[in-house]
């Protein structure tokens, strides 16, 4: 059985569908990549997945037992790291892990968040609070509360977003880790390498034209008239 079940979900807002019958598995031990275009959904599905979002259609099941992000249960099983990186503003970096930590009841939580700390090159900056970070400093310190959890599920939004050279290569060695240790891996991605090196699936999504309503059928494109070449768009001004 897989850890993480998506069935028939959909998502509108008002007559704009962004989302219309969309599954997935996400089997422990195994990592599910979600790409396609800017605006395509994929920041949906994982807000819907970790209960951020609901689905205006579908299910989500955690374990057998549906999504409930408010159960103690489900927060010991899923760990995110998603777009909005949501700071306490008065909280230094390893407060930060340290909170995360005690309060899922970790055991040799000094231990842990020191690791992670150094793991992530934080450590250097772990008395600072969030706003004196630079913005690949906060990055990091957002998926470092990810690993200083239990976790069996992991759902990443674009987790590359302003790493370094060295950061990618850590968060692929680092996924690539977590699998072998069980985890069932969720992300969305626009880094082919990070992609190729971590999924074990592909989902494009995809295919609903945000803003209008989903075409049943999608239109063709007009075809040139034969003998003639295509008409070129004139070229914009500024
Ligand atoms: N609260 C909302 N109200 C209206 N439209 C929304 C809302 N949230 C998302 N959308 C629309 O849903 C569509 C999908 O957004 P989403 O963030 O899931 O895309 P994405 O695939 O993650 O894109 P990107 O690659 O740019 O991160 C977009 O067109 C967006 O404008």
């Amino acid at each position: 059985m897989a850890l993480l079940e998506v069935r028939g979900l959909a998502r509108r807002f008002g007559e704009a569908t962004v989302l219309e019958g969309f599954s997935l598995d996400v089997k422990a031990g195994r990592a599910v990549a979600l790409v396609g275009a800017n605006g395509a959904g994929k920041s949906t599905v994982l807000r819907c997945v970790t209960g951020a979002d609901v689905a205006t259609e579908g299910t989500i099941t955690l374990d057998g037992a549906p999504l409930d992000e408010r159960s103690a249960r489900c927060r010991a099983m899923l760990a995110s790291v998603l777009d909005d990186l949501d700071f306490f503003p008065d909280l230094s970096v390893v407060e930060h892990l340290d909170l995360v930590a005690r309060a899922h009841a970790v055991p040799d939580a000094d231990e842990l968040v020191d690791d992670v700390l150094h793991e992530l090159r934080l450590i250097g900056h772990s008395g600072q609070l969030p706003h004196t970070l630079s913005s690949g400093q906060r990055r990091r310190l957002a998926l470092a509360t990810a690993f200083v959890r239990p976790r069996r599920l992991l759902v990443l939004d674009e987790p590359e977003q302003r790493l370094d050279t060295e950061g990618l290569t850590w968060l692929t060695a680092r996924l690539r880790a977590e699998k072998r240790d069980g985890l069932a891996i969720l992300f969305a991605s626009h880094d082919q390498d990070l992609v190729a090196a971590v999924a074990d699936q592909v989902v494009e999504v995809g295919g609903a034209e945000p803003g209008r309503p989903t075409p049943t059928t999608p239109p063709k494109p007009p075809k040139p008239p034969a003998g003639k070449s295509k008409p070129r768009p004139k070229p914009r001004r500024r």
